[in-house]
């Protein structure tokens, strides 16, 4: 069994409990956010989506005792686009309530990361506070990544649609996803290459209204301009930023100015 296969396992289990809990009560109005779409379509410069990660099944721990709130302020001072919270407990050690203490404590958009494959996973996002939610289409047969698409565009949550090779390219550019994400990792072996993104910049339409997103593995400034002269409108960074002893000058060195690579 691939890793995905696992997770997707744990998730189906998950779901389960899930649907003993319901009906969930809203115990508070999600918080406006700003539109990551907007932030990023508008850009002069490559933005970053940083991620609180604690650990994941490729690296193991990363940084086991951060303090989600303050890694996400340390991110909101330093220009962060949005913040990304792992919120999957067993292979990542998230959780929802870090999501929520996250999203009450930044002005920024919020990314729900996690494998989603039921309505009432983005119900639980929304009411923790997310504006954004991950859908991994990997992970997901097309009627049901549509279905899920939709409903979480009805519940007014951004959606960023992870792709890794053509034929999922694809799939997410039918289902009309305007945010896409090439993840530069493998899920099935882990295998990191920054060159998925230009693969997947190279039959991207970029004359549509949609934005390209390259996720993991990006480590230093050199990594920020080599995606974005294909095209990236942002990266994604979760492990580089964990580890960062100054987090400022990191994030700012990948703010690489759009046209002067
Ligand atoms: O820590 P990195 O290599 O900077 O990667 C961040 C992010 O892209 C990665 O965590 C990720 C991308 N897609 C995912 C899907 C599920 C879990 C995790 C991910």
């Amino acid at each position: 069994m691939t890793i995905l296969e696992q997770i997707l396992e744990v998730k189906k289990q998950e779901v389960e409990e899930l649907l003993k809990q319901r009906p969930f009560k809203l115990t508070q109005a999600p918080v406006e956010k700003p539109s990551l779409f907007k932030t990023l379509y508008n850009a002069q410069h490559l933005h970053v989506i940083s991620e609180i990660k604690r650990a994941s099944p490729s690296k193991g721990l990363i940084e086991g005792n951060v303090n989600p709130v303050q890694q996400a302020l340390a991110y909101e001072r330093a220009g962060a686009a949005a913040i990304s919270v792992l919120t999957d407990q067993q292979f990542f050690r998230g959780s929802m309530a870090d999501l929520q203490a996250v999203s009450v404590a930044v002005g920024l958009p919020v990314l729900c990361k996690d494998f989603i494959i039921h309505h009432l996973q983005i119900e639980q996002a929304k009411r923790a506070g997310a504006s954004i939610i991950l859908l991994i289409v990997a992970a997901l047969e097309q009627e049901k990544l549509h279905e899920l698409f939709d409903y979480a565009t009805t519940l007014d949550l951004e959606v960023l649609v992870e792709v890794h090779d053509l034929e999922e390219l694809q799939r997410a550019l039918s289902i009309e996803a305007k945010l896409i994400g090439v993840n530069n990792r493998n899920l099935k072996t882990f295998e990191v290459d920054l060159a998925r993104t230009a693969e997947i910049a190279a039959h991207f339409p970029f004359h549509e209204q949609r934005v390209l997103i390259s996720e993991s593995g990006i480590q230093d400034a050199a990594d920020a301009v080599t995606v974005s002269r294909v095209g990236a409108r942002a990266v994604l960074v979760g492990e580089t930023l964990m580890r960062s002893k100054n987090i400022g000058e990191t994030l700012r060195s990948f703010h690489v100015k759009h046209g002067e690579v």
